[in-house]
C-alpha cells in the first residue's frame, strides 16, 4: 500500500537535503541522503544506533560540513550563510552546553541576547510551564523540566523550524507525553519540527512524515501509516484453529504479508482484505477459531521490518 501525502500546510519545502554525503576518517556515515521537509510538518527521522540521523542533523545545523551534496534551510545554505539560516532555524542544545549554576531566567535572557527580534521569553516559559522555576539552577532541574528549557530556548529566536533530537531520551512516561503536547503545540503555531527518536509510539503518534535512515540512506519515507501499511502488513490476525488448517491455503490468501503457525497457533498480518478472506475461510471448513485476535500493526513492527539486514 503506498500513501500519498499531502502537506499539511502547503506551504511548499523548507528544508531540502540532496545527496548528502559524510565520511569520518573514510569511513562513509551519511550515503547519498536525499529528503525534503514540508513547511509546518513534523518530520521524524528514524533509524537503528549508527545510522547517520546525527550526523545528517547536524549537517542541516551547520555544525558539521558535509562533504559533497547540497543543503537548503529556507533557501539557505548552512554553512555559507551561515547568519541567516541561525536566523530561521533553532536547535535542540545538548545537555553539556548550559551550566548547572545558571539559573532558568538567566538562561532564558542569556539565549536571547543571541537574536535579533528574540521572543519575549515570559509568555514563552508561562507556555512551557517554566514560569514557576525562574529562579532554580539549571542543574537542579529535573529531566523533563530542563528538556521544557530547551524547547524553550530553541523557540527563542522564533524559528520557522526546530530541530530535536532524541528529546525525551530520559523521561518518564509522563513527562514524555506532555513532551509531545508540547511539540503538538509548537508544530500549531507553525513551526516546523524535526524530530529524531528512538521512541516508535513517539514517532507515530507526533509525525506526519518520516524518514526511515539506514546506513546513511533513506531507506522509506512515508506517513507512519503508510510504513504500517506498506511493511509487514498493516493488521494482524491471530487464533487457534479448532482443526488443523491447510497451511498452503492459508500461505494463499490475499493481501498478507507474512504468515506463521506455532504450536497450533495461526499469525498472519495483512490487510482488511485478509481478515476477511480469514473469516470466510473458518465459516466455509466449519472451524472454530479460539481467542481469535485482531489488530493494528504498529510502527514497531514496521521499523522492525524496514530495518532488517
Ligand atoms: N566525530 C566523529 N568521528 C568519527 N566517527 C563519528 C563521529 N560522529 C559520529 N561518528 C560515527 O558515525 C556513525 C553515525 O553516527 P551518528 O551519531 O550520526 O548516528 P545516529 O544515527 O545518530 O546514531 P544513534 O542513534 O546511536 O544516536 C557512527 O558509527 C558513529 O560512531
Amino acid at each position: 500500500m503506498t500513501t500519498t501525502h499531502l502537506p499539511r500546510t502547503g506551504r511548499g519545502p523548507i528544508v531540502e537535503v540532496s545527496d548528502l554525503r559524510k565520511a569520518y576518517g573514510g569511513r562513509t556515515v551519511v550515503d547519498g541522503l536525499s529528503f525534503t521537509v514540508e513547511e509546518g510538518e513534523i518530520f521524524g527521522i528514524l533509524g537503528l544506533n549508527g545510522a547517520g540521523k546525527t550526523t545528517s542533523v547536524e549537517c542541516i545545523e551547520g555544525l558539521r560540513v558535509p562533504d559533497s551534496g547540497t543543503i537548503r534551510v529556507a533557501g539557505f545554505d548552512p554553512i555559507a550563510d551561515r547568519a541567516e539560516v541561525t536566523q530561521v532555524l533553532g536547535a535542540q542544545l545538548q545537555e553539556s552546553a548550559l551550566q548547572a549554576k545558571l539559573t532558568v531566567r538567566e538562561a532564558l535572557q542569556l539565549y536571547s541576547a543571541f537574536y535579533p527580534r528574540p521572543l519575549d521569553w515570559r509568555p514563552l516559559a508561562e507556555r512551557l510551564g517554566l514560569t514557576a522555576k525562574l529562579n532554580t539552577r539549571f542543574g537542579m532541574l529535573s529531566g523533563g523540566q530542563k528538556q521544557r528549557l530547551f524547547i524553550a530556548l530553541a523557540l527563542l529566536g522564533s524559528p520557522r523550524v526546530v530541530i530535536l533530537d532524541e528529546l525525551t531520551t530520559g523521561l518518564d512516561p509522563r513527562a514524555r507525553r506532555d513532551t509531545w503536547s508540547l511539540i503538538e503545540d509548537v508544530r500549531d503555531s507553525g513551526v516546523t519540527v524535526i524530530l529524531v527518536t528512538h521512541f516508535m509510539e513517539e514517532a507515530q503518534r507526533l509525525c506526519d512524515r518520516i524518514a526511515v535512515i539506514n546506513k546513511g540512506r533513506v531507506g522509506a519515507l512515508d506517513t507512519p501509516e503508510g510504513l504500517i501499511g506498506r511493511s509487514a502488513g498493516s493488521t494482524v490476525i491471530s487464533f487457534t484453529p479448532s482443526q488443523p488448517i491447510n497451511e498452503e491455503i492459508l500461505a494463499a490468501l490475499p493481501g498478507q504479508a507474512t504468515f506463521d503457525s506455532k504450536d497450533g497457533r495461526v499469525t498472519l498480518s495483512g490487510t482488511d482484505e485478509t481478515v476477511n478472506a480469514v473469516i470466510s475461510l473458518l465459516a466455509q471448513s466449519h472451524i472454530w477459531a479460539y481467542q481469535l485476535r485482531v489488530t493494528d500493526a504498529t510502527l514497531d513492527d514496521a521499523f522492525i521490518d524496514l530495518t532488517k539486514a
